[in-house]
Formats: C-alpha cells, sequence, structure tokens
C-alpha cells in the first residue's frame, strides 16, 4: 500500500470520532435552521401580555419584553444566522483563494506587489477591518455579509498563495510548465485539487469565528436590523434586562457555541485527514557571457562555461561546459548537492528565477538557450524525468488524463485518440493491462510502474534530448535493472540524446557511453563508461566515488547480461 494512502486510512483511523460527531452535530443544526422558522415563526415572533417571564415548562428559557419565547426566538434565528455565516465564508474563500491562487502564478513583480498587498491587509485585525467596511456600508443584513466577508479575503488570499506555491515546486506541475500548459489550466488543474483539501480544514474551522464575527456586527447594532433577527440581534435585545433577566442571554448564546464546536470539530476532523501538500518557472533570460563560436558544431547538447549562482553570491554550478552528440547518453555523477540537477534544469531552463545563470553557449540543436526559445519548442524536444515518480504525476488525478496531456498538447490528437497512443506507449514500455491503469489514481500503481508511464510519456513527442534525473533512486534494486533496460532501449531504437544523471557509478556505468564527474559545482573528471568500468581514473574525487560503490560490479555485470 503506497505510503500516503497508509497515512490517510491510519488518521482516519485515529480521528474519526471527531468528524463523525461534527457531522451529526450539523446535520442536527441543518435541521434546526429548517425546520424552527416553519413551526416556531408564531411563538417567536407574537407580542403577548406574559413579558419577561422567567424560564419556566412553558418557556424553558423565559419571554423577552415583548412576551416572545426567548428559545424560539434563539431557535428560528439559527436559519439566517447560518445563511450569513455560510454566505461570508464563501465570499471570503472564493474571493480569497482567486487573488492567492492567481498571485502566485504571475510574474515575479507583480506576484511580489499582490502578495506585499495581501500581506499589510493581513496585519490588520479582521474584526477591525469589518468594522470599518460595516460602518461605511451602514447597518444592515447584507452590509454585515459583506463586511465579513472582505475582511477574510487577505487570510484566505495568503493561506491559498502559500499552499499554491508548495504545490508549484512539484514535479508535476514543472513538467506541466514545460508542456507549456497555460497558467489558469495549472491553476484548476493541477494546484486547486491539491490545496481544496487543506483549504476545506481551514475553512470549516474559521467558520466559527465568522459566526462570531457576523453575530457580532448584528450584537453591535451594525448587522441584522428589526424585524429580522439572528444570534447576535436575540443577544442584543437581550443586553437591555441582562442584570434582572439574565436568562435572555442563554438560548442564543448556547445555539452561538453549539455551531462554533460543530465547525471546529469538523475542521479537526478533516485535519486528520488531509494532508496540505517558490515556483520554479522556465526563465527569462539567462545571460551570455561572451559571444563565440561553438566548440562543437556536431553536438547536439553545447554547454560552454555554465555558471550559476544565488542572489547572495553562492556559486552552485561553475564554468560547466559540456557536449552530447546525438544519439550519446552522457552521465552526470556526483554527490549529492554537487550541481547535477542545477546544471540539467539550467538546459531546461526550469530553474528558478531566484538564480542566476551565465553561460558562453547553451544551446539544444538550433535553438540558442540564452535567447527566447519558443516554448512549445522546447516543450516538445526535451524530455524530463524526475527521481521520485511519485511526485511526478498530481496524486488528485487518474493516469489517463495526465499521461493523455503531451499528447493531446504537443501532437494535438483528440482524447480517444491520444488515450490509444499512451495506452499503445505504456504497453510498449512493459506497463500490464495499460487499459485499466488509465483509469486508476498514482497511489494506484507501483513505483516502477510510474517510472515507466513517465518515461513513456516523456517519448511521446519524439524528444531530442531525455534528462533523467536520478530516475532510479527512488526504485527498489529489481525494479531499478527493469527501468534502466528501457532507457537502454529506447536508446537503441530511437537513438535518442539522453543526460543520465545518478550520484550512483554502477548505475551510470551500467547505461552511459561517457561519464562526466560533478563536484563541488565543477567538472573534475571526464571518462569513458568503458574506463570507469575498469576502474581507470585518474581523479582522486572519481576514485572515492569508486570506492564507495559496492553494488558496481552486480549492476556492471547486468548490463553485459542484456
Ligand atoms: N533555488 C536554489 N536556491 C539556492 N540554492 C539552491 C537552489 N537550488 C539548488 N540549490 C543548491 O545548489 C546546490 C546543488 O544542488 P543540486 O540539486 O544541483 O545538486 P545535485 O548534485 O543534483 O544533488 P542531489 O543529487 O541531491 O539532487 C545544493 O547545495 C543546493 O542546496
Amino acid at each position: 500500500m503506497p505510503a500516503r494512502w497508509e497515512t490517510v486510512m491510519s488518521d482516519a483511523r485515529r480521528r474519526p470520532v471527531a468528524l463523525v460527531v461534527g457531522i451529526a452535530m450539523a446535520a442536527v443544526l441543518v435541521l434546526v435552521a429548517v425546520a424552527a422558522p416553519l413551526l416556531l415563526t408564531d411563538a417567536a415572533t407574537s407580542l403577548t401580555d406574559q413579558v419577561r417571564q422567567p424560564p419556566s415548562s412553558q418557556h424553558w428559557f423565559g419571554t423577552d419584553q415583548f412576551g416572545r419565547d426567548i428559545l424560539a426566538r434563539a431557535l428560528v434565528a439559527t436559519r439566517l444566522t447560518l445563511i450569513m455565516a455560510v454566505s461570508a465564508t464563501a465570499l471570503s474563500v472564493v474571493s480569497g483563494v482567486l487573488v492567492g491562487g492567481a498571485a502566485v502564478l504571475l510574474p515575479s513583480g507583480a506576484k511580489e506587489a499582490v502578495l506585499r498587498c495581501v500581506d499589510a491587509f493581513v496585519a490588520f485585525p479582521p474584526f477591525i477591518l469589518a468594522l470599518v467596511i460595516a460602518a461605511v456600508l451602514g447597518p444592515g443584513t447584507w452590509s454585515a455579509v459583506v463586511a465579513i466577508g472582505v475582511a477574510g479575503i487577505p487570510g484566505f488570499a495568503r493561506l491559498s498563495s502559500t499552499l499554491s506555491a508548495s504545490v508549484l515546486t512539484k514535479d508535476f506541475v514543472v513538467t506541466a510548465r514545460l508542456l507549456d500548459v497555460r497558467r489558469p489550466a495549472i491553476f484548476s488543474r493541477h494546484v486547486l485539487p491539491n490545496i481544496v483539501g487543506a483549504l476545506l480544514m481551514v475553512v470549516t474551522s474559521s467558520f466559527a469565528l465568522t459566526l462570531l464575527e457576523i453575530s457580532s456586527l448584528s450584537f453591535l447594532g451594525l448587522g441584522v436590523q428589526s424585524p429580522q433577527f439572528d444570534y447576535g440581534r436575540v443577544l442584543n435585545e437581550a443586553l437591555a434586562t441582562i442584570y434582572v433577566q439574565p436568562w435572555g442571554a442563554v438560548a442564543p448564546s448556547i445555539l452561538l457555541v453549539y455551531a462554533g464546536i460543530t465547525s471546529m470539530l469538523i475542521g479537526d476532523g478533516l485535519g486528520a485527514r488531509l494532508h496540505p501538500s517558490s515556483t520554479p518557472r522556465r526563465r527569462p533570460h539567462p545571460s551570455r557571457s561572451a559571444a563565440r563560436g561553438p566548440a562543437h558544431p556536431d553536438a547536439l547538447v553545447e554547454v560552454d562555461g555554465l555558471s550559476v549562482t544565488t542572489p547572495d553570491g553562492r556559486v552552485l554550478v561553475d564554468g560547466v561546459s559540456l557536449a552530447i552528440a546525438p544519439g550519446e547518453v552522457l552521465g552526470l555523477v556526483g554527490e549529492s548537492g554537487s550541481g547535477k540537477s542545477t546544471t540539467a534544469m539550467a538546459i531546461a531552463r526550469l530553474l528558478p528565477e531566484n538564480l542566476s545563470v551565465h553561460a558562453t553557449t547553451l544551446r539544444l540543436d538550433d535553438l540558442d538557450l540564452l535567447g527566447e526559445p519558443p516554448a512549445r519548442r522546447l516543450a516538445a524536444e526535451i524530455g524530463l524525468i524526475y527521481q521520485d515518480p511519485g511526485t511526478t504525476f498530481n496524486p488528485a488525478l487518474r493516469m489517463g488524463l495526465q499521461l493523455t496531456e503531451t499528447a493531446r498538447v504537443h501532437l494535438g490528437r483528440k482524447r480517444r485518440d491520444a488515450e490509444r497512443t499512451v495506452v499503445t506507449a505504456l504497453t510498449g514500455i512493459q506497463v500490464r493491462d495499460a487499459d485499466r491503469r488509465m483509469r486508476q489514481h498514482p497511489h494506484e500503481l507501483s513505483g516502477g510502474m510510474l517510472q515507466r508511464a513517465t518515461i513513456a510519456t516523456a517519448m511521446l513527442t519524439d524528444p531530442k534530448i531525455v534528462i533523467a534525473d536520478e530516475p532510479t533512486t527512488a526504485l527498489d534494486v529489481t525494479v531499478q535493472a527493469q527501468v534502466l533496460r528501457q532507457f537502454r532501449r529506447i536508446n537503441r531504437e530511437s537513438r535518442t540524446a539522453m543526460l543520465f544523471i545518478s550520484h550512483d557509478i554502477a548505475v551510470v556505468t551500467a547505461l552511459c557511453d561517457r561519464v562526466l564527474v560533478m563536484h563541488d559545482g565543477r567538472i573534475v573528471e571526464e571518462l569513458r563508461a568503458a574506463d570507469l568500468r575498469a576502474g581507470d581514473v585518474s581523479h582522486p574525487y572519481t576514485r572515492q566515488l569508486l570506492d564507495a560503490t559496492p553494488a558496481f560490479i552486480t549492476v556492471s555485470q547486468e548490463r553485459t547480461e542484456t
């Protein structure tokens, strides 16, 4: 059973009570909201001569100064209170999610401006903001809803921008960007389904606060006006006689607390079940260090003098030069943090915007990657395969929808045709039962199957180069061997060039023609794979890597066997 599913199940086992009790309490509240106005409006609104009666068997919470039953008034007020609280929450959430979600998809300048504005408003206590808005709009039911709803927008905008930003770093979103999927589609298809769980949890919890704020506005006389009444209004009516008739405030207070506890329990229960899941975007312009003719005119990929630095001046990649010939498999090895992924992402133009990229040459075939290459060509000509197949796919969507995206966007296929293409590709890469897999969610497939599905889709556009960043690291050894065999078959059959990144020398030697060894952001040695296999290395760091590779012999043998 995949880890994510296991976690959900164990949480559900641990915390089902809060959710079940919360839902049962909510059902009672809704029943009261529906039934009370039908059954009790008369008792709640008719004036009688039984004024200011204490609690009795006839009037459990007494009567008010006009002889109206206080419990009946509080129960009837439930409907309007809930309608107002739900409307204000909906206004806050929908507007907040649109502002926050859209902000993180904007170019960095606009994004910063919107988020700074949101931060400025978040600094205001929402109720103070609501009081100001209500005072401007004037007293009334809907002005209270608008005031509380608008005051809640900055909080939800901040929350959804933070949640969206974390989803935008996921591999499946980076892939969608590489595929040139439009920003609104990225938001609706990839971001929203993955933040909705966490949002729902916060929404249900904060509903209690909204309820309290709405009632407070009515209590202060800025909300519901007579003859309408909500909990706040009933409390306001009890205020005048609070010292002589304290029971007048009890019924609406109990209902207010009951509704608040209900929403907190649901929020808490959902929180136990759902786990909330800086945006790498394609760089606008890496800068050219100095114009120079190509040193490797026959190479498919040519990188010369590539340097990547952080805003605080840390050099992540330092003067890397490499060339990949058509059909060649180039290995890039080095310990964790040596700069392998940064180099590869610079070639795919997918580094985060905060990093500065300089190079003399950065070219893929005839595409100058230092200029403004067409996004569609980049998307079709570079196939990306990531380390952890579990994060490559959007957990909220079925495999079919995700796997056919490339065929639909880049090959212009209709849905059915795209499905047929993908099923054929999956079958070709030995994913059994491909039709059924298309209807499943990512967590229903094994890691090996997911990685083979990634490889199949990366190959759909017939890319000129495949960049595989530690594609076997998250897989167990048997599955590693199967996946490596698929890479070898693709390279043999399609002559696709590959940049194969790994910290594992054994894996690299099993697949690559040539290997570059990276250390501390620099290439320290370049070798033929055969030399590396034979242990014929000269740099002490490469020797260290070799010495730390116990599985070297096993995987190398596997290479000769297949
Ligand atoms: N956006 C970023 N901002 C600042 N530093 C970064 C950023 N991305 C990567 N780094 C740093 O750059 C260095 C190289 O990272 P990189 O991911 O390229 O290494 P790697 O060799 O691929 O390692 P691994 O095998 O662990 O992925 C690391 O020290 C990393 O912390």
